[in-house]
């Protein structure tokens, strides 16, 4: 049985004048639970979680978790500074997450072996399943095969977020059963899930996540010209939500529904016009 599957949305942080926007925050979690998403992913990229304090991390999580149940939460913990790190992880665990997000340490490149070190001393002080979150084009560093490999023995870690680019890695995992493997490649959800990957975390799920839980169904169902179809209705809008840095375009397009203020944290600018005149063009042949 998988631990992590389905759709998983990473939540974007509304913010207002600066200051995080609880309500629309909560509003936003109301939302998305109600079009049958699995779950939410709280500080991740896409919550632009290095713009945030630790402090204000956690007003968020406690926030989200007043609306979405515990099991259905998953926590970004992200930083190079062990302690620090730790610290945070032992502050998430008081509450009731249903597991913890976990990039590689961004910018320092460690080896394989340290990064085998890093994720085992995380994932012996967590009581909750960790999902790895392979994203070198963001931390700087790849996680190898092997080291994946070696990692999936740890009875805490259960799940990887996908984001490595490389199809003989995602495969290998996938044929290896190790590890829940959760696409994070929002225009590789297809590929994946046929392939046997357990579910996505995906930003674009915002935008019609009905949708996104259909997908899942249509495959599940071995309904593969549905889930075609559905995905391919999707994948127009999928490329245009990472056509400026990721989260501008999804706030522009939450804030065209009233959902939340187009409102990012320094050093992330709202989407340029140019791409909010595509996102306004391509939203307005649905009626929402
Ligand atoms: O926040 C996330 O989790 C995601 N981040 C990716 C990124 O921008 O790096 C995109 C993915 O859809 C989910």
């Amino acid at each position: 049985m998988s631990s992590f599957s389905g759709i998983w949305v990473p939540l974007v942080t509304p913010f207002h004048q600066g200051e995080i926007d609880f309500p629309a925050l909560q509003a936003l979690s109301t939302h998305l639970l109600k079009q049958g998403i699995d779950g939410v992913v709280v500080c991740g990229t896409t919550g632009e979680a290095p713009t945030l304090s630790k402090d204000e991390q956690l007003q968020v999580l406690d926030a989200v978790l007043e609306i979405i149940p515990g099991h259905q939460v998953v926590m970004g913990l992200s930083g190079t500074h062990l302690p620090t790190v730790s610290g945070m992880l032992e502050a998430i665990l008081q509450r009731p997450v249903a597991g913890i997000l976990l990039p590689a340490p961004y910018y320092i490149r460690p080896s394989q072996a340290a990064l085998v070190a890093w994720f085992t001393e995380l994932a012996d002080r967590s009581s909750v399943p960790i999902i790895l979150y392979n994203v070198p084009y963001r931390t700087g560093i790849h996680l190898e095969l092997d080291t994946l490999r070696q990692l999936a023995t740890h009875p805490k870690i259960v799940a990887i977020k996908d984001c490595g680019g490389s199809l003989e890695l995602t495969l290998s995992l996938i044929a290896d059963g190790q590890l829940d493997v959760l696409c994070g490649e929002d225009a590789q959800i297809f590929s994946t899930l046929c392939h046997g990957g357990t579910g996505a975390i995906a930003a674009s799920a915002h935008l019609f996540p009905e949708k996104f839980v259909n997908l899942i169904q249509q495959i599940k169902m071995n309904d593969l010209s549905g889930a075609r179809q559905t995905f391919f209705s999707l994948l127009p809008m999928m490329r245009l939500m990472f056509t400026a840095p990721n989260p501008a375009a999804i706030k522009y397009a939450l804030s065209l529904d009233g959902l939340l203020h187009n409102e990012l944290r320094a050093p992330l600018l709202p989407a340029p016009e140019n791409v909010e005149r595509a996102v306004r063009n391509h939203l307005n042949q649905y009626s929402r």
